[in-house]
């Protein structure tokens, strides 16, 4: 199945992309007057292969949640249960993501693909099971592969096979939600300690050095990021993952939730989806998404730059520029959904603006 999903990748219609670049050249603005949107339309244009491309409505947020080995290091402050606990939070509509999706009227799908303690809450719904897209209700679906990563620091955090259904599942939910209607997916995670793994990935896949890539996460304290930095360095040297081998990486430095989120961003590349990044285990993720096939990297759109350094690393090693940079760290899949009215307005002008023919307008 991911083998199949790869093969799916398509590089982007170019045609498409040119008939976008001329429709801006007649529409009622000055050229180049919409800066960074117009390019985010051209290139939306190259991924749906319509000119203009859809408007990506609905838009569904995919939360991942997975818990750590690596927690027993030391590298963030806040309790494994955590994870869990936010995911009550979540189906009950407490948490900032679901503020920020009420607003963009954004359904909110909550997988457990790995967390480590009781849920606070029964999950609902199977991985296989339908998808409906109701923004006023959180879903939970259960994908759990393992309760938590081991410890990437003694050992690999995953072995291969756990890595694959992990990229699988997030493949699987892409697929839910285009089925039942998404036109935009976003990316949202979940997981105590997860900025660690995402630091390696971001390491392992654009070599940057582990001091780069390393952030401090939910606000870790001096003594707790040099740490996590040291930890990171030593994962690497341990392991020697090697970024032309994704699923390698994935398993030996990565975890659950990055995994499954590669997954949803391959799924999304190979249904001609956008999928709106959010912070920077999503954009680790990506990284790995890219690794399976580059032309995923059509499909994906820099919702903001998140504060952790690591970020910044990874999205330049893309080629991604962010839509928003707010300083946010939070995570959840809250950058995104800040971001979409910005992508939905990059669509809407190629679908109602008039052009310059049409209105009467004089050009210069
Ligand atoms: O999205 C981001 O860029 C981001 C940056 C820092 C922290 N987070 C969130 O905070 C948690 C991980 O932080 P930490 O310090 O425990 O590794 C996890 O639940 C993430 O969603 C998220
Ligand atoms: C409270 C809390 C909420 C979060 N949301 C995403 N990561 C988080 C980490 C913590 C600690």
């Amino acid at each position: 199945m991911l083998e199949t999903t790869i093969a799916a990748i398509q590089p982007p219609d170019e045609s498409a992309m040119a008939d976008a670049r001329a429709l801006h050249g007649r529409l009622t603005k000055p050229a180049g007057s919409l800066g960074a949107l117009e390019e985010l339309s051209v290139r939306l244009a190259g991924l749906a292969g319509a000119c203009p491309p859809p408007l990506p409505e609905p838009a569904a947020v995919a939360i991942f949640a997975g818990d750590h080995g690596v927690h027993a290091q030391g590298v963030t402050p806040w309790p494994q249960e955590v994870t869990g606990q936010m995911i009550g939070n979540f189906l009950a509509g407490g948490a900032v993501v679901n503020a920020f999706a009420r607003q963009a009227g954004a359904s909110v799908t909550v997988v457990d693909v790995g967390v480590a303690t009781p849920l606070p809450v029964q999950p609902v719904v199977e991985a296989s099971g339908p998808v409906v897209l109701d923004p006023s209700t959180p879903r939970l679906v259960a994908a759990s592969v393992r309760r938590g990563t081991r410890d990437l620091a003694v050992t690999a955090a995953l072995t291969r096979d756990e890595a694959r259904a992990a990229v699988q599942t997030g493949i699987r939910i892409a697929d839910g939600l285009i089925d039942a209607g998404a036109g935009i997916l976003l990316t949202g995670d979940m997981g105590i300690g997860n900025t660690t793994p995402a630091a390696a990935l971001i390491a392992a896949f654009t070599g940057a050095d582990p001091l780069d890539a390393t952030g401090r996460g939910t606000g870790v304290d001096d003594p707790t990021y040099a740490r996590k930095v040291a930890v990171v360095r030593a994962a690497l040297a341990r392991h020697a993952p090697d970024p032309a081998d994704p699923l390698g990486v994935l398993a030996s430095v990565g975890g659950l939730e990055h995994a499954a989120l590669a997954g949803l961003i391959l799924g999304a590349a190979a249904r001609r989806t956008p999928v709106l990044l959010d912070g920077v285990i999503a954009v680790s993720a990506a990284l790995a998404a890219a690794a399976f096939a580059p032309d995923a990297v059509s499909a994906m759109v820099a919702g903001h730059r998140s504060a952790e350094p690591g970020a910044t690393v990874a999205l330049r090693h893309l080629g991604l520029d962010p839509l928003i940079d707010l300083g946010l760290r939070l995570g959840e899949g809250t950058g995104a959904l800040l971001a979409l009215p910005v992508v939905t307005g990059a669509v809407r002008v190629l679908h109602e603006v008039a052009t310059f023919d049409s209105a009467g307008v004089a050009e210069k």
